[in-house]
């Protein structure tokens, strides 16, 4: 199949390594040159660290980086079977892109999004084919997480949900059916289970690295929540808290001041180097 991706940031650059490993053509598309490099050199990186681990071998990389067309021009999704958006978190910008997706692409193509958080069925209003517009929720860092949440909005059909989830499968991960709802499944749960691990840190009831260890070794998590809010991005984990929050109007899904405090500091986690660990030092548990 011919994939396209949308965004070659975290996820994006992740998703478009999936698919082309698993022998799918696939553009990678960003706004701007030097995004699309940033994602194809993460890509490049992980694929070497692959050949060094004897995971794959030296050619083999090269022909799964021979399956990745990067590129600025969206024009190119308009022959793909499949897109997957991973741009930002932003609805007005998801709406923009599905709208023009709708116009260039084929009738038959599937306009999926991996949103962590937003409404599938607020974004598919936005085209004239709501019924091939689907959640396809990948997870991070997505070439090891086994996981897909696969989304239906209001009007997806049982035949596009068929579809992505047999492709799913062919990706060798595990896909699972959500009804939509704010936070789907998985981060309704561990989004404010990382909030807490936040509110834990502002009581002075332990330390950042006491926290992780103490969910590490007494819940048996591969990393603790501070860090995992570190991996995620800090943005990302309060927006989720603030869709949960607004959605539910419910008090327990309060994104706490500290959480807004590191965004407002631009301490995000892993991409701006420091979050509540210290990435430019790589001397912290799980700093790469
Ligand atoms: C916000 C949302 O909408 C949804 C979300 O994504 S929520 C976040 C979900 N993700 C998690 O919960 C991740 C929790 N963390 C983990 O599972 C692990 O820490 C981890 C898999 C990320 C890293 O594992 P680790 O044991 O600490 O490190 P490490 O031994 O270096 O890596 C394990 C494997 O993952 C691979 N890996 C690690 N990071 C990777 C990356 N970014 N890309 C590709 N592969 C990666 C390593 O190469 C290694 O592969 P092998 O086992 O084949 O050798
Ligand atoms: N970070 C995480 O752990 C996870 C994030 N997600 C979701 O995946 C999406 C992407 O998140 P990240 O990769 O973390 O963000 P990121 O910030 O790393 O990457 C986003 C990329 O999208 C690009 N972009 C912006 N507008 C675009 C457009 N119109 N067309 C194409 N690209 C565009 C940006 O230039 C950037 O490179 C978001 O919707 C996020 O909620 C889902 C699962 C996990």
């Amino acid at each position: 199949m011919k994939i396209c991706i949308l965004g070659a940031g975290t996820m994006g650059s992740g998703i478009a390594q999936v698919f082309a490993q698993n022998g799918h053509e696939v553009v990678l598309r960003d706004i701007k040159e030097e995004f699309v490099e940033k994602g194809y050199s993460f890509i490049e990186k992980n694929l070497a660290r692959m050949v060094k681990k004897e995971k794959i071998t030296e050619n083999e990389k090269a022909e799964i980086l021979n399956m990745i067309k990067p590129t600025t021009v969206l024009q190119e999704a308009a022959d793909c079977d499949l897109v997957v958006e991973a741009a930002v978190e932003n609805m007005k910008i998801k709406k923009e892109i599905f709208s023009e997706l709708d116009k260039i692409c084929g009738e038959k193509t599937i306009l999926a999004t991996n949103t962590s958080s937003l409404s599938i069925t607020d974004i598919a209003v936005s085209t004239n084919r709501p019924d091939k517009v689907i959640g396809m929720h990948f997870f991070n860092p997505a070439p090891v997480m086994k996981l897909v949440e696969i989304i239906k909005g209001l009007s997806t059909s049982d035949e596009t949900f068929a579809a992505v989830k047999e492709l799913t499968g062919s990706l060798g991960k595990e896909g699972v059916a959500v009804e939509e709802a704010p936070g789907f499944v998985v981060n309704r749960i561990l989004v404010p289970m990382i909030n807490e691990a936040v509110g834990i840190l502002a009581d002075g009831i332990a330390s950042a690295e006491d926290i992780d260890n103490a969910m590490k070794l007494g819940a048996n998590h591969p990393i603790g929540p501070l860090a995992l809010g570190d991996l995620i991005g800090l943005d990302v984990c309060l927006f989720i808290m603030e869709i949960l929050n607004n959605e539910y109007g419910d008090p327990k899904y309060r994104p706490h001041p500290l959480l807004r405090k590191m965004v407002r500091g631009n301490k995000l986690g892993r991409k701006t180097g420091e979050g509540f660990f210290n990435y430019r030092e790589k001397v912290l548990v799980g700093a790469k």
